[in-house]
């Protein structure tokens, strides 16, 4: 596992959002967090990303105990967060979106750049349009994708099917599976197609719990558990 969360607890305020939450994410796979709206999927990845940190129990990276570390050094140890509202910046060209994003220490980046143009080539072709002038579909792709020069083991996106066309989700979910190899993909996804096409493994949240998880094709033939949580009849 290169990712554990062992019974997190994660408070907002005075709110008890997450109320033990155990999740074991394999390497080289893509994990799908699923649940209704407000089951705690978004604060899950804030607290594996410190942003929102667990009050109690362990999350455990690569062996290593993390849940007290701040944002930047979780961020510093190869993991990568693409938030829900994607975090482009909306002022600056794809090209200068890339330029912050890479450093000039690490000789890989160059390299990762190119292998992300290959899989996205609209930002290859949209390489001097301003980031806010893009499609829902394009901005969701330069996300990922700026996220992914740097070198990172992990990477955990949040809803990246959220408004886009039925076209830009079968994009984005066949970039996932070519990424997945490279760099471990946690995915929280309300959209069942993409989440049972990409997933490998799966887990539903509901009130700040883990209530079941397992191999997606399980998932695929429980009807009733799609209903009971999902909604899915
Ligand atoms: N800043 C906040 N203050 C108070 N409550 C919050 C805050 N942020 C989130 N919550 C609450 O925490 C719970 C979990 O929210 P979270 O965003 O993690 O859910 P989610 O499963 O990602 O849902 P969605 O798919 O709707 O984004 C919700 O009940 C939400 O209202």
């Amino acid at each position: 596992m290169i990712l554990e969360l062992e019974q997190i607890e994660t408070f907002i305020g005075q709110h008890h959002i997450l109320q033990g939450v155990t999740l074991g994410v394999p390497e080289g796979e893509i994990s799908v967090l699923l649940g209704r709206n407000g089951a705690g999927k978004t604060t899950t990845l804030r607290s594996i990303m410190g942003m929102t940190p667990p009050a109690k129990g362990r999350v455990i990276y690569r062996g290593e105990e993390i849940q007290t570390r701040p944002p930047y050094q979780i961020a510093r140890k190869g993991i990568g967060y693409v938030p829900e509202d994607q975090g482009i910046f909306g002022d600056l060209t794809v090209a200068e979106n890339f330029k912050v994003a890479m450093s000039r220490k690490d000789q890989g980046a160059q390299e990762r750049l190119e292998w992300m143009l290959e899989l996205f080539p609209d930002l290859k072709m949209f390489w001097d349009r301003k980031g806010g002038n893009l499609s829902g579909g394009q901005k969701q792709m330069l996300a990922i994708a700026r996220a992914l020069v740097q070198d990172l083991s992990l990477l955990l996106i949040d809803e990246p099917s959220k408004g886009l066309s039925p076209v830009f989700v079968d994009k984005v979910a066949e970039s996932l599976e070519k990424i997945k190899h490279r760099t471990t993909i946690v995915l929280v996804e309300q959209n069942f197609h993409m989440a049972s096409a990409v997933g490998d493994r799966f887990t539903i949240l509901d009130d700040g719990q883990n209530v079941a998880s397992g191999r997606m094709e399980e998932l695929n033939n429980d009807e009733q558990l799609k209903r009971k949580y999902l909604g899915i009849a």
